[in-house]
């Protein structure tokens, strides 16, 4: 081990008074000895880089505190036990600093005070065991490390409710005779009543107290309640519009017009049985598809929702649709978004796109191109629905979020490390060559790329989502001009331009992850402020200030910020394409990895 690191961990057993260790020869622990070829008394280290890799320093006694600054300097301790010693203090917030430890226990000591919230930017930890202590404060935090294997934190004096933990993940849990309150998150059945049991304020599965229904929320519920009466009454309402106008439609319409609008019907799903509609609907729909409806705008039976085959939501009608609670969720430039709870809890968000100038023949060929083409990290299209003036499509809810809210909205202390943001980076680029490679000859690059288009799944893998759905205007294709690559391209440069504009979005999603500053909607521009910072030769002066701290090394994030800056050129031809970013990103991950094995 270099010297550094033998300092700092003589001057962290400093903080530990003897206990009943005899520090005799085999003791170790001097500066003037080599944890790793001197074998220091509970201390392990990696046969080939001979760094320290564990420190066990169970039942020894110790008392005093912990020096969690020094002990970190061993940047490379994967495993820390202190179990059963007399130690007091609060677990200092530098433990944080121990980026890479898996195991950490702490049980059977007397420390005290609030847990630190910089524990849970451990974010490689699998076990952790803080019980039999005299810790106090809430848990919040914890329920990030998404990794956790086990959580022992019982015989304590932690207060709060319990976060959701990722319980499908855990082996062993406990957080039994603490001061916790509040329900108790499912669980998914693999945890008994024993780890719960002796906080009084705790109820729900798996201990046998039901929670109670606050007041306020008896309230809300009821109100809620009520605004979906009113809500149901209002599409009922519109529903029926529909069907008298479908039915005076109808009857004014020649028969072979009718049989015409049936086998438009067929190409989506003409499984009759599968109708769970009313007499009336049915009677009122005569032959034609369940599917087909009414245009709102036209008054005319001009289109369809077509219900791509999906898991999902096998069987879902637009009436379905229409009668699900709805919610809008925002409303960007190009249209509003809804999440829509069907009958059996299953959720959909339907993205509605006004005025998109495209034929409905292009449209359902162009959906039915991306449709063929999956990638486990794209977003696939649930269903879609064409008419004139509007368009709906419909996809997963993904209830994680966006990578926009995960850099801009979550609380500070969440930690998003450099190494996350790196995966983050190199599976949208994977993703989006992928897409490109294959839709290449169709056109169809995503249009729209950017941080609120990545969605977080429900293992908070990266998913690009709204694929397909944008093109770019002919007078953003001016630049094209003298371009080379507008030989031969049918579509004029807009193709072209498009998958170019994917490059420049990639880009700033690259910087928003590198330096954290938000893009949208504040009139910043992200692009132009990191050009003047390089040009002023600031560099690091544009990275996250998270990222500085946690120690994320400058030279490796000033390689992606290349990368970042070569996506951004303002000439569409200088910027490279998804395959040659793929191959720059991940020789940026290999010298991090390689770095991680082989750092002292
Ligand atoms: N399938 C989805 N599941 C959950 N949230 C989603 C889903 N699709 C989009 N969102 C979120 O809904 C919000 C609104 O999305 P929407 O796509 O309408 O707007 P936008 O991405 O901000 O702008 P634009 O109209 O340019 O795409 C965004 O925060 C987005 O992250």
């Amino acid at each position: 081990e270099d010297q550094q690191v033998r300092q700092a961990l003589v001057q962290f057993m400093g903080k530990l008074s003897p206990g009943n260790v005899q520090r005799g020869p085999n003791w170790g622990w001097n500066v003037t000895s080599d944890p790793c070829t001197d074998n220091w008394l509970g201390v392990k280290c990696d046969n080939n880089s001979k760094s320290v890799r564990k420190i066990v320093l169970d039942h020894f006694n110790l008392t005093g505190v912990l020096d969690a600054g020094s002990l970190c300097v061993a940047t490379s301790l994967v495993v820390f036990s202190l179990n059963d010693n007399k130690v007091i203090g609060e677990i200092p917030k530098e433990i944080s600093s121990c980026r890479y430890l898996t195991h950490l226990y702490l049980s059977g000591n007397g420390f005290s005070g609030n847990l630190p919230g910089s524990l849970s930017r451990l974010s490689n930890l699998k076990r952790l065991d803080i019980s039999n202590n005299g810790l106090s404060g809430e848990l919040t935090g914890l329920s990030r490390i998404s990794g956790l294997l086990s959580f022992f934190a019982q015989n304590n004096q932690l207060s709060g409710e319990i976060p959701k933990f990722d319980f499908s993940n855990l082996q062993d849990f406990n957080v039994s005779n603490n001061n916790l309150s509040g329900p108790i998150p499912d669980v998914n059945g693999r945890f008994n009543a024993s780890s719960f049991l002796g906080n009084l304020g705790l109820c729900g599965q798996p201990l046998p107290n039901i929670c109670p229904t606050p007041p306020s929320a008896r309230k809300k519920h009821s109100s809620i309640n009520q605004f979906l009466m009113y809500s149901g009454f209002v599409i009922i309402g519109i529903i029926v519009v529909l069907l008298i106008g479908l039915i005076l439609i109808k009857k004014k319409k020649p028969r072979d017009e009718k049989t015409n609008a049936a086998k438009e019907g067929v190409e989506v799903n003409n499984d009759s049985n599968k109708s769970s509609g009313t007499s009336s609907e049915s009677k009122s729909r005569g032959n034609r598809s369940e599917y087909s409806i009414t245009s709102v705008e036209s008054g005319m039976p001009s289109s369809s929702l077509v219900v791509l085959t999906s898991p999902v939501v096998n069987g879902v009608r637009f009436e379905d649709l229409l009668r699900a609670p709805a919610e809008l969720v925002g409303r960007g430039k190009h249209g509003s978004l809804y999440k829509v709870i069907l009958d059996g809890g299953v959720m959909l968000a339907v993205k509605r796109i006004k005025d998109w100038g495209i034929s409905r023949e292009d449209f359902k060929k162009r959906m039915q191109k991306i449709d063929q083409v999956k990638h486990p990290k794209v977003l696939p299209i649930v269903a879609y629905y064409c008419s004139k003036q509007e368009k709906l499509l419909v996809y997963g809810y993904q209830q994680n979020g966006s990578l926009f809210r995960l850099l801009h909205e979550y609380q500070s202390n969440q930690s998003f490390d450099w190494g996350s943001r790196l995966s983050v980076a190199a599976s949208i680029a994977e993703a989006l060559s992928f897409m490109h490679d294959v839709l290449r000859d169709d056109g169809i690059a995503h249009g729209n790329l950017k941080s609120s288009n990545i969605l977080l799944n429900k293992d908070m893998e990266p998913c690009i989502s709204e694929y397909g759905l944008m093109v770019v205007e002919n007078e953003d294709c001016s630049f094209l001009a003298h371009s080379n690559s507008l030989k031969d391209d049918p579509t004029g440069g807009r193709a072209y331009s498009t998958f170019k504009v994917d490059i420049y979005g990639f880009g700033v999603i690259l910087l928003e992850l590198l330096t954290g500053k938000i893009v949208q909607n504040t009139g910043f521009d992200l692009a132009k402020w990191v050009h003047s910072v390089v040009r002023e030769e600031w560099t690091v002066e544009v990275f996250d200030k998270v990222l500085l701290s946690e120690g994320a090394n400058e030279e490796r994030m000033v390689n992606l910020l290349q990368v970042a800056l070569k996506c951004i050129n303002p000439s569409p031809d200088a910027r490279p394409s998804m395959n040659q970013v793929i191959e720059m990103i991940n020789s940026i991950k290999e010298d991090d990895e390689i770095s991680m094995s082989s750092d002292p």
